[in-house]
């Protein structure tokens, strides 16, 4: 009989399995991935590694086609191996802004998930590169160490025209260029949980000594027996692996990430009715909102022409900077900007729009909170990204701006398709279904184009000759002309055609509607708990792992002092 078993070795999963097993050296845990242990291999650990996104460790995931990105079916990778999402994920360290998390705790009613209260969790699970900057937010002697741009001696040769670009249009620098301290509006240093340039693994950086861990072992489901005087109390008693395993613990802890732990609790018997009676699955406990209130960001990136390419602004150019060595310890880019979305006569009519939507449709899901701030997050990389259209070969001819929609009205589902624990989850973000979504994206490549193509900035003036679109848009390319940016449909149409996954799903086993706030506990079952990004209850801003960890730490504790 195990004290924990632990499904999903991932980010959240290695977290709790580590610190419980700190706490108590006696406890007897079970951590069971299934995904290999890739700890030793050297094709995932650099960012010129090619093993990532569509590669041997990524579930690579499709959602079902989105009616708003003109029916495309959109790849949703996630990290299949111990250490899950951080085997394979980019390494951006966003924490995001502190009004997220206070509408965290408002909407659970519950402050430990307030900004302040998760601060000491995001504190000891960093080591912050820079021990005088914002003492007060940043951990130095957590697993996860947390670089800059400069603090590897990477600036790059854009850097002044990019942060005088912002500020010519109105967006001014962070205080120290921290967007990791509560506040995210403005320009800030890109950190990322490189070490010398490395991946960190969380299944590394996290100790698991003590826990016994089963890697490429896949759980079918939870054992739930029933009980009580009137035979309606849950208990979980163990998992079942697909093999056919049975593993009895005291307490159950699921960590599968935000697809597949709905699919787990709904091969479990834990879901909507009408899903477990149409795969023939004995109903435990009927919970409409497994699977549900699912978020995620959307990302959408351009590429633009250079004026000089002989000035060595971006990778593949001559420049010898970039041969340097310390070039290669991380992303070609100097900052994260996040501009917020003016609360102006469009976006009231948006939001009118989306009311009246949803109370004729019944769509609203009680998360939606298109009067919180909307943030839409800018980067410029100086390298082409790898795409298919237009294809734009690394020859420091062209750089990348990127954008991410950090708080997304749509809200979608993850189901099952099958009894089988391997088939993939049935994914659909509904991405864009919001008119408010819509016209944040129209407000945010207006912007961009004020940035990078208009008069009013030097890099518009003196660095950048005209955007290189797909071929679909050949002959118009996003400028600063009064014609492009006031053709709704024109933007709507980019946006449709080339809008991509963040890889950020979250919200699907909602805290407050699945999962208790105190005590990570599934409703209505006693010894099964949820810890990751399945139980964030409100989009959050941020690029997730940080939170995630975040979450973790807090659940480790939480968990192991539930008296159930
Ligand atoms: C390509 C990519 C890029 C990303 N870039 C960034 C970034 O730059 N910055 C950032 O902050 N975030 C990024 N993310 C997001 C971040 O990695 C995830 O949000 C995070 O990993 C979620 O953590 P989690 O613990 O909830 O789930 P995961 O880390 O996904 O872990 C879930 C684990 O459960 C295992 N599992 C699932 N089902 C079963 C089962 N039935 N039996 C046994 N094991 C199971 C999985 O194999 C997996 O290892 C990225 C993600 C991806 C995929």
């Amino acid at each position: 009989m195990w004290d924990y078993i632990v499904v999903g070795g991932g980010i959240a999963g290695s977290v709790i399995s580590s610190r419980l097993i700190e706490q108590d050296h006696s406890l007897k845990i079970l951590l069971i991935e299934a995904g290999p242990d890739v700890s030793s291999r050297t094709d995932l650990t650099y960012v010129n590694s090619t093993n990532l996104i569509m590669g041997d460790f990524d579930y690579n995931d499709q959602t079902v086609p989105q009616a708003n990105l003109n029916n495309r079916q959109i790849g949703n990778s996630g990290g299949r191996a111990l250490g899950g999402g951080s085997v394979i994920n980019t390494g951006g360290w966003i924490r995001g802004d502190k009004v997220d998390y206070d509408l965290w705790a408002k909407t659970v009613g519950d402050q430990r998930w307030s900004y302040d209260s998760q601060l000491p969790y995001f504190r000891k699970t960093e080591n912050w590169c820079d021990p005088k900057q914002h003492p007060d937010q940043h951990g130095m002697d957590g697993p996860v160490y947390v670089a800059t741009p400069s603090s590897t001696g990477r600036e790059y040769p854009l850097r002044d025209q990019v942060l005088e670009s912002w500020r010519q249009i109105g967006v001014d620098a962070l205080p120290e260029l921290d967007a990791n301290a509560g506040r995210i509006q403005g320009v800030g240093a890109m950190y990322e949980n490189r070490r010398e340039g490395k991946r960190q693994i969380t299944s590394s950086v996290y100790s698991l000594d003590g826990v016994t861990v089963l890697t490429e072992t896949v759980v079918d489901s939870i054992m739930l027996t029933k009980g009580g005087a009137d035979g309606n109390d849950v208990q979980a008693t163990g998992v079942r692996l697909a093999n056919g395993t049975e593993y009895e613990a005291k307490r159950v802890i699921i960590a599968a990430g935000a697809y597949r732990t709905p699919q787990l609790l709904m091969l479990s018997g834990i879901g909507p009715a009408e899903t477990l009676a149409k795969h023939g699955i004995e109903p435990k406990v009927e919970m409409p909102d497994v699977g549900r209130h699912l978020a995620d960001h959307v990302m959408y990136y351009m590429f633009w022409k250079l004026k000089d390419p002989s000035l060595g602004y971006a990778l593949g150019s001559s420049n010898p900077l970039f041969s340097e060595q310390q070039f290669g310890l991380g992303n070609a880019n100097d900052f994260i900007t996040s501009t917020v979305i003016p609360q102006d006569e469009g976006l009231a009519l948006a939001i009118a729009k989306d009311e009246a939507d949803q109370a004729a449709e019944g769509k609203g899901d009680g998360f939606n909170d298109p009067q919180h701030p909307l943030y839409m997050e800018n980067f410029i990389l100086y390298v082409p990204l790898p795409s298919a259209d237009p294809i734009i070969p690394v020859d420091g001819t062209h750089i990348t701006t990127t954008m991410v929609s950090l708080h997304p009205t749509s809200r979608g589902s993850v189901t099952i398709s099958s009894r089988d624990p391997r088939a993939p989850p049935v994914i659909d973000p509904r991405y864009l279904s919001t008119e408010v979504d819509r016209h944040v994206w129209r407000t945010a490549l207006r912007q961009m184009a004020s940035l990078v193509a208009s008069d009013s900035t030097i890099l518009g003036r003196e660095v950048i000759a005209s955007e290189t679109p797909p071929s679909a848009f050949a002959g118009r390319p996003l400028s600063n002309a009064r014609d492009v940016l006031e053709d709704d449909a024109y933007l709507d149409a980019r946006v449709a055609a080339g809008a991509i996954s963040t890889y950020h799903g979250q919200g699907t086993c909602a805290m407050g509607k699945v999962v208790e706030p105190s005590t990570l506990r599934v409703r209505g079952v006693q010894g099964l708990y949820i810890a990751d990004a399945s139980v964030i209850p409100v989009v959050l801003g941020s690029h997730i792992q940080a939170a995630v960890y975040a979450l973790a730490e807090q659940a480790a504790v939480l968990i192991a002092q539930d008296q159930q």
